[in-house]
């Protein structure tokens, strides 16, 4: 959309508008915050002493010993294996069980009150598999995400020996030098290793089919690494991204690999929460996160639901609109005050890019802009093999085929597949996922609360198909290059067909723009040909067509029986202050522009009918193409198109 290169033609703004709607509704108030900003830390240590330094080397020593005396001690009961865990929750057996996350195992009692426990793989399908054994055996299940050993086992392993080599090198550095020496390093040190202010483990290799949004978001890692080059330049950071598309498809996930790509702390907030009743309580709170930010800088911000806190200002919607704009005008602040060498950007994510205030897209805030759309099915087949990782897929899990069975799917509905999968895998007592598993979990998705009225029918597919072909071959017929044809929804529309050239155009002639309104209509056209039938699919094109040809009658003079006149806005208007004259046509004018705008429109979808009819060997292949895959760019269209093209 922001690419001045393509212009595509989206379509059915009403339809797309009312899923959306409808989707919102759906999803509720499950938004809650993923990470709250960490604290600012406490100052510094002071400068100690040199005796200080040996007694606390001598202490860490002593607390290493104590650490790894506590770690061998045995988990308490005996050892059971992964089978015979199995074999207890099969019996009934096991009363009680905690998982110690970090430790990988789980302790737990038998129903005869003996103590027991388990090491296994430390992997989410494992404990999830594990998790539903136990609970369906009706074992009472917890879990301890921070068991004492696992903290200790960081501690000894890590934290000790990094702080006794510290104090030894203190003490090295401090030599025989008394007082006032200077060990900030190693408060620094510590810093550093601890708090939550630790990048994330995910990286773009964990986001599937996204290509286009990962692709924009290389310069942001680049500009995290090196912010101090941007200032150097003078060039203009990447300070505010905002990432627009459907719920599910990866928003959040995109968000969070940046920063794990990048290796900064990642800070996760949603816009709800900066908006309170209290007027002033979401604006100071936007300005501690910022102070927070900026102390552990570079960093990445990443504001879920945006428009939550960046609505339009006086809007339609008033009612605790004072505190919101508080909050928003906050933001703004924050977004003006970080310089090009901060290292700090804030990425904002919404599926109503159009309710956002203006003021926030302005230059220098969220002013880059990456789509994430529904994926298509090649993508499809990605995220399937990325969550389908580490899980035991049996011999005829054939992925291709599941991508094929689930258009309109986004991530979150694919990732959610794989794990109805899991589950459906263990309550059959199976060991490996299997085809049919994969199957009945993409019924139970489909049939799922969220996704109802989301999924189109076979018919509603193919329509779309057929009206983007429709599109696309006419438009090559024109002389147009058809570099994308897509039936995946997109922003507001439905399909897209993504023209080169298109409104660059200085001058056109009017055999030219008779073609562009030919081309607005072949949608329509291809519809009632293929099709029999008209739809409701076609008002944005008609709009369009309908634009294109009132121009021709009134402003460009290309009609033949109104003649040569332009009648708005002309030049003899502005001369007399005010045009009256043009502006009142008399009714008989007016009735003959009418007719001629239609005329020119039905002359439209009579060439396009044509043209269709003439290529419908090619228009059918595509349809066909467009309901295997989804989208078409490349050689793979123009293997379709070729034979349309006219020679220039
Ligand atoms: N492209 C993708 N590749 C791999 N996994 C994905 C992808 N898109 C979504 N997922 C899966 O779906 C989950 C949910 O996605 P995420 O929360 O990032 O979506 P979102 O666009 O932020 O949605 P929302 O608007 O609801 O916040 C991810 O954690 C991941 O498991
Ligand atoms: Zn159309």
């Amino acid at each position: 959309m922001t690419d001045t290169l393509t212009q595509t033609a989206p379509d059915t703004d009403g339809r797309a508008a009312a899923h959306r709607s409808g989707r919102r509704a759906a999803r509720g108030g499950r938004r809650t915050a993923r990470q709250s900003p960490a604290r600012p830390r406490a100052s510094l240590p002071r400068p100690s002493p040199r005796g200080w330094l040996v007694a606390a080397v001598a202490l860490l020593l002593l607390a290493f010993a104590g650490a790894l005396a506590h770690l061998s001690a045995d988990t308490p009961g005996r050892e059971v294996t992964l089978d015979g865990l199995a074999e207890l929750t099969a019996d009934d057996d096991v009363a009680r069980a905690t998982f110690l996350d970090e430790d990988a195992r789980i302790v737990g009692t038998t129903s005869g009150g003996e103590r027991f426990w388990v090491a296994y793989p430390a992997s989410d399908s494992a404990t999830s598999m594990l998790l539903q054994e136990l609970t369906g055996s009706g074992a009472e299940v917890s879990v301890d995400g921070q068991s004492s050993k696992a903290v200790v086992r960081i501690v000894a392993t890590g934290l000790l020996p990094l702080m006794i080599l510290a104090a030894l090198f203190g003490l090295f550095f401090v030599g025989g030098r008394d007082g006032a020496s200077d060990i900030r390093g190693f408060g620094t040190m510590g810093r550093r290793g601890g708090g939550r202010a630790t990048p994330p483990q995910v990286t773009f290799a964990d986001v599937a089919g996204a290509d286009e949004a990962v692709t924009e978001l290389r310069e942001v890692v680049e500009y995290l690494n090196h912010p101090e080059r941007y200032a150097a330049l003078g060039a203009s950071p990447p300070k505010g991204v905002l990432l627009f598309g459907p719920p599910g498809t990866g928003k959040t996930l995109i968000a969070r690999a940046t920063a794990g790509e990048a290796g900064v702390p990642f800070f996760s907030v949603a816009g709800a929460e900066f908006v309170e009743s209290l007027v002033g309580v979401g604006a100071a709170r936007i300005r501690d996160l910022f102070a927070t930010v900026r102390a552990v800088a570079p960093a990445i911000v990443f504001i879920d639901e945006l428009d939550a806190a960046g609505r339009r200002r006086g809007g339609a919607e008033t009612g605790g609109s004072e505190e919101r704009e508080q909050t928003l005008n906050q933001l703004l602040v924050e977004l003006d005050g970080f310089a090009a060498s901060s290292g700090i950007v804030v990425m904002g994510a919404t599926n109503r890019p159009d309710i956002l205030d203006p003021a926030l897209l302005r230059p220098g805030r969220f002013d880059r802009h990456v789509t994430v759309d529904h994926p298509d099915r090649a993508s499809r087949e990605k995220i399937l093999q990325v969550h389908s990782r580490g899980k035991p897929l049996g011999p005829d899990v054939d992925l291709p085929t599941l991508a094929r069975r689930t258009p309109g799917f986004t991530g979150a509905d694919l990732a959610n597949v794989v794990n109805e999968a899991a589950l459906l895998t263990i309550r059959a007592g199976r060991t490996l996922i299997g085809m049919p598993e994969l199957v009945e979990a993409i019924e139970r998705v489909l049939g799922g609360p969220q996704r109802r009225g989301r999924i189109l029918g076979e018919e509603v597919r193919r329509r779309i198909a057929v009206h983007e072909a429709g599109h696309a071959v006419v438009a090559t017929a024109m002389g147009e290059e058809v570099h994308r044809v897509s039936v995946v929804a997109r922003g507001s529309g439905l399909g897209a067909v993504s023209l080169t050239g298109g409104d660059e155009a200085v001058l056109l002639t009017a055999p030219e723009i008779a073609d562009r309104l030919t081309v607005a209509m072949s949608g329509r056209a291809a519809e009632e040909l293929v099709l029999g039938s008209a739809s409701t699919g076609s008002e944005g094109d008609l709009e369009r067509a309908t634009g294109v040809a009132r121009d021709m009658v009134t402003r460009y003079g290309m009609s033949p029986t109104v003649g040569r006149v332009r009648l708005t806005g002309t030049a003899a208007d502005v001369f007399l202050g005010g045009g009256a004259a043009t502006t009142e046509m008399s009714e008989a004018l007016r009735r003959r522009v009418e007719e001629e705008t239609a005329r020119l429109v039905d002359l439209g979808f009579e060439r396009a009918g044509d043209v269709l009819a003439t290529h419908r060997a090619a228009v059918d292949a595509l349809v066909g193409a467009l309901l295997a895959d989804e989208s078409l760019e490349g050689p793979a269209l123009e293997r379709h198109l070729h034979a349309v093209a006219t020679p220039r």
